[in-house]
C-alpha cells in the first residue's frame, strides 16, 4: 500500500460533501505535528494504559493510535515515554479520547497527538482493554485499516473501499435500475 498524502480535512470535506465522516470531538492538540493521516490500529481502555503501550511498542510506520478511554480525564493514558516509544516505532499520530501528560515534552515531537485534556495522574497498569475493534467516538466510527486526516480543523475518516463514493453509488444506482 503506497503512503497517503495529507490532504487538509476542510479540502476531504468539499471533496466529499455530505458523506463525509467527521468526528465532532473538540480534541486539542499537544503533539509537535498538527498535521497527520495515518492508518488506524483502535485500542480501548479505560484508565489503564499497559495495552495500549504494548500496541506502541509495535513498529507500525504511518500508523494512527485511536485510544478510546471512555472520555475520562481522570487519568493521563499517555505521556512522553508512551509518546516517544509511538513515534520511535513509526507510529504517526496517537488520538486519545481521554487525557494525556508530559504536555510539554510532548508538544517538541514530531509526532501528532490529540487529545481531550491533560492530568498529571498516572493510570493503572493491568492491561485491561480490547483492541482492534471499531470505536465510535464523536458521532462516527473508526475501524481498524480506515485511514484518518487530522490537523487543526478536526479528523476525518475515509475508508478506502468508499474512496469513490459518487462512483459506487452510481454504480448500485444502474444495478437496481
Ligand atoms: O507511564 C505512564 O503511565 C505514562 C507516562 O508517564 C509516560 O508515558 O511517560
Amino acid at each position: 500500500m503506497s503512503d497517503p498524502t495529507f490532504t487538509p480535512t476542510a479540502d476531504l470535506v468539499d471533496e466529499i460533501g455530505d458523506l463525509v465522516r467527521s468526528c465532532d470531538t473538540q480534541f486539542t492538540q499537544y503533539g509537535g505535528n498538527r498535521e497527520f493521516v495515518g492508518r488506524v490500529t483502535t485500542v480501548k481502555c479505560f484508565q489503564d494504559n499497559a495495552l495500549l503501550k504494548s500496541i506502541l511498542g509495535e513498529s507500525n510506520p504511518g500508523g494512527v493510535l485511536v485510544v478510546d478511554g471512555a472520555e475520562s480525564v481522570h487519568t493521563a493514558l499517555v505521556g512522553d515515554l508512551i509518546a516517544e516509544l509511538g513515534r520511535s516505532n513509526g507510529w504517526v499520530g496517537i488520538i486519545v479520547n481521554g487525557a494525556i501528560r508530559d504536555a510539554k515534552a510532548i508538544g517538541e515531537m514530531e509526532l501528532g497527538v490529540k487529545a481531550l485534556g491533560t492530568n498529571p495522574r498516572k493510570s493503572t497498569k493491568t492491561g485491561v482493554g480490547e483492541r482492534d475493534i471499531a470505536l465510535t467516538i464523536g458521532g462516527e466510527t473508526f475501524h481498524p485499516g480506515d485511514l484518518v486526516y487530522s490537523d487543526d480543523d478536526g479528523i476525518v475518516i475515509v475508508t478506502e473501499s468508499e474512496a469513490e463514493p459518487d462512483t459506487a453509488a452510481s454504480d448500485a444506482a444502474a444495478a437496481e435500475s
